[in-house]
């Protein structure tokens, strides 16, 4: 079927490649006129500005948007001006999904669907295919069903293919619920992967400590005694460790298959700084889990030690010195080095 797609970053242009591969015709717009370029090189219907990309779209439109959350509800309201009764706009960033429930209400006044979809899948998703977290009313989600079947990973292959009449989640997307609840379900998706991130980080972090007994014997001996160095003499080969544990173990996962080729490309990981940035999902995740009472130690514990990585307690870490200071004369010992 005809889809147009705007914003052709990394996600959306290889959505469009992954798309006419698979024989829908695609018509891009951005306002970076070389990402357009691209596309209409690989045989996508390019536009120039807005009203062109959406006057070149077949009755009932459908218009998906993979643009940073910051800007979409934005463009939302301009697309949908240009737009009629029965057309879809589907949004396919990492909204929050109160805006999708909202943005829904004011577009469905115009008779307008918004379908939105929770897409996860990153830089590997043309291969791979993208899972897809749906939310917006049966008969636009019912109309787009093609193309999430071809944006999805599809049935694992060698497996037998399983009934799409039982469902479409063994496909790779599932439709969640009314407008919302496909952002809804993408945001907690990426609140759970800041836990399991975590996880494996400080995991490895564990691993990398195996040695600290033998590091007793040098200058850190005074600055942060080990009581039992002995049971700490492991040189334990983290690039590894991660590769063996993608074979048969229990927390085999595609993040594990990613930090096993990000230690054996580069096991000290210089060309990272370490400020863990965060866009705003994981955040939601929590909101959502304060509002409805729902404990996240993990996925909490998980944010803020992403807010920690970020500088942001530095202040308070100063303040717990100086208070010890205060009530003890204790002073801050030098930083241990690794
Ligand atoms: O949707 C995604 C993966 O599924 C995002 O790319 C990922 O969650 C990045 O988020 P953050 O910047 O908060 O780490």
């Amino acid at each position: 079927m005809q889809i147009g797609m705007m914003g052709l970053g990394r996600m959306g242009a290889n959505m469009v490649r992954r798309l006419m591969r698979d024989g829908h015709e695609c018509v891009v717009y951005d306002i970076n006129p070389a990402s357009v370029a691209a596309l209409v090189g690989d045989g996508a219907l390019g536009a120039a500005s807005m009203a062109e990309f959406v006057g070149k779209l077949a009755k009932p439109r459908c218009v998906w948007l993979m643009l940073p959350a910051a800007i979409t509800g934005k463009i939302i309201d301009q697309v949908a001006a240009l737009m009629e009764p029965g057309d879809i706009v589907i949004d396919g960033g990492n909204s929050y999904y109160h805006d999708a429930v909202d943005q829904a209400a004011k577009l469905a006044a115009k008779g307008i669907h918004l379908v939105d979809v929770g897409t996860s899948g990153g830089v590997w998703g043309l291969e791979r295919g993208y899972c897809l977290m749906i939310g917006g009313p049966d008969v636009a989600v019912q109309h787009l069903d093609s193309v999430f079947a071809t944006l999805a990973p599809g049935a694992d292959a060698g497996a037998p293919s399983p009934d799409k009449a039982a469902g479409t989640a063994p496909f790779g997307y599932l439709h969640c619920g009314p407008s919302g609840a496909g952002h809804f379900v993408k945001m907690v998706h990426n609140g759970i992967e800041y836990g399991v991130m975590a996880a494996y980080a400080e995991g490895m972090n564990i691993l990398k400590s195996a040695n600290a007994g033998k590091r007793q014997r040098t200058a850190d001996a005074e600055t942060s005694p080990l009581e039992n160095p002995q049971y700490y003499q492991f040189d334990i080969d983290l690039p590894q460790v991660a590769e063996v544990w993608r074979h048969g173990s229990v927390i085999g996962s595609w993040l594990l298959d990613l930090t096993a080729g990000a230690l054996k490309s580069d096991p000290g990981l210089a060309q990272f700084g370490g400020r863990v940035s965060d866009s705003g999902e994981g955040r939601w995740t929590l909101k959502a889990a304060i509002d409805t009472g729902v404990p996240a130690p993990v996925l909490s514990s998980a944010l803020f030690d992403r807010f920690s990585s970020q500088g942001e307690s530095e202040f308070s870490d100063k303040l717990l010195s100086a208070m010890r200071y205060a009530f003890g004369g204790h002073v801050e010992k030098p930083k241990a080095g690794k």
